[in-house]
């Protein structure tokens, strides 16, 4: 039994998610006991000045500093709130805040979720302007560029404060070692959540959507998980109600305001020609793609439209929904017996809705209906990650990051 805590703030940059975890075992007999599970939402200077940098805004290194400060503080604050009324922990998993994803790829990575191809220059090229021997990826990655993504909140500062061994730092191994560096989430679902008869696809829906795909319990079933990033979650829909309401709104609470619109049809069959939905795994990408830019494209498209509001919300959940399925119908050996959602838009119930009927009788429901938080399971995984750091056990799973090989994740801070 080992007290750990989980820090992570995501790319919906809502909050530092914390849990505080009672952890036995170490692989199929591995055991977790939420003890206490909280959002600390950020103070909102700080949230805008995260989200501008994630945005692309360019900072000095003394800016960049700053922040990084003010972040590893607020997690280390944090990290001692959690413990209050409890036993201390002995470990702490900090993922800290992702201001920069670039996925492994040529130039920058944009065929995976950099930049990405513009519409204009995909035009281009369907009119014979741009040469490309790749025709629906003409950036195709070349085997020697490495990934590169970028935490704040270093650990070293909250192992400090808190005088808690911490791990932090937890995707550049994988990416050392040719790998996407994300989604590292799927062993720890394998391990918690895998079921001895049925297929299942853990799917979060955070700022971004990733799913893990974790095979019936049998043979050589650990070689068969997958996982990717779907795409957007959350973070355009965010984006678009920030937008409509001027920013009295952050998001659509329960997907009220989407259920009250129809989706736009052909602008999701548009919108699904974003290069990113048709990239084969291993893949991630972030804010870098799915972020204010693409928004403001999606407006854009949708002009000629004349949508209202609750159409345009509706039509941006709908792409959630769509891209998920569409995921899995494209890349999946088969379909799923049932998918179990986590993160905030599982709480989105116009999202879940849509996804279940799209993915027609395969049930639709949400990690808590097997036991496991569907709000803190991301900061449950971070303080798993951390426990198998310590003792030495690899954390990725090649076949989700396209890594060379497992590693040991994460860097350790005494
Ligand atoms: N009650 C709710 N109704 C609708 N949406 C919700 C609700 N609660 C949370 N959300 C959505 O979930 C988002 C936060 O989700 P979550 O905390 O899982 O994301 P994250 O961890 O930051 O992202 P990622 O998993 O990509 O790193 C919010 O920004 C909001 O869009
Ligand atoms: C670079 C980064 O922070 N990626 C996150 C993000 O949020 C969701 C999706 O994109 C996911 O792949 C990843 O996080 C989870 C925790 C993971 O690594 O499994």
């Amino acid at each position: 039994m080992t007290y750990v805590i989980g820090l992570i703030s995501g790319t919906s940059v809502d909050g530092i998610d914390a849990a505080l975890v009672d952890i036995s075992g170490t692989d199929l007999d591995l055991k977790i006991e939420l003890l206490a599970g909280k959002t600390y939402p950020y103070p909102a200077e700080l949230r805008e000045r995260i989200l501008a940098v994630c945005a692309g805004e360019s900072i000095s290194m003394a800016e960049l500093a700053e922040l990084d400060d003010a972040i590893a503080l607020a997690f280390a604050n944090n990290a001692q709130n959690i413990q209050n009324g409890h036993k201390p922990a002995s470990l702490i998993g900090s993922h800290g805040q992702t201001v920069y994803h670039r996925p492994p790829g040529g130039e920058g990575g944009r065929g995976r979720g950099g930049e990405g191809e513009t519409r204009e220059t995909r035009e281009t090229r369907k009119q014979g302007g741009i040469s490309s021997s790749s025709p629906r990826f003409p950036h195709s990655p070349t085997p020697h560029s490495l990934g590169y993504s970028l935490q704040l909140g270093r650990g070293a500062v909250i192992a400090h404060v808190t005088g808690i061994t911490t791990i932090s730092n937890f995707r550049a191994a994988d990416i050392a070692a040719g790998g996407q560096g994300a989604p590292l989430v799927p062993r720890v679902d394998a391990y918690l959540l895998s079921h001895p008869q049925e297929g299942r696809c853990i799917q979060n829906i955070g700022g971004i959507g990733n799913v893990a795909y974790i095979p019936p319990r049998r043979d050589n079933w650990l070689e068969k998980i997958l996982g990717w990033d779907t795409g957007p979650g959350n973070s355009l829909l965010d984006l678009a109600v920030h937008h409509l309401t001027a920013g009295a709104k952050t998001y659509d609470e329960n997907g009220d305001w989407a259920a009250s619109g129809t989706p736009c049809h052909p602008l999701i069959e548009q919108w699904l020609n974003q290069d990113y939905f048709h990239l084969p795994p291993p893949k991630s990408t972030g804010r870098e793609l799915f972020g204010v830019a693409y928004l403001h494209q999606c407006l854009k498209d949708a002009e000629i439209y004349q949508l209202s509001s609750a159409d345009l919300l509706a039509t941006i959940t709908e792409l959630t929904a769509v891209s998920i399925v569409h995921n899995y119908r494209t890349f999946l050996p088969q379909m799923p017996q049932k998918v179990f959602l986590c993160g905030g838009g599982s709480r989105n119930l116009y999202l879940k809705r849509r996804l279940q009927i799209l993915l027609q009788s395969i049930p639709v429901l949400t990690t808590d209906e097997v036991g496991l938080s569907a709000d803190f399971k991301e900061a449950i995984a971070f303080a798993v990650l951390a426990y198998w750091r310590n003792l030495g056990i690899p954390g990725n799973l090649p076949t989700a990051t396209g890594a060379s090989q497992e590693v040991l994740l994460g860097e350790i801070n005494r």
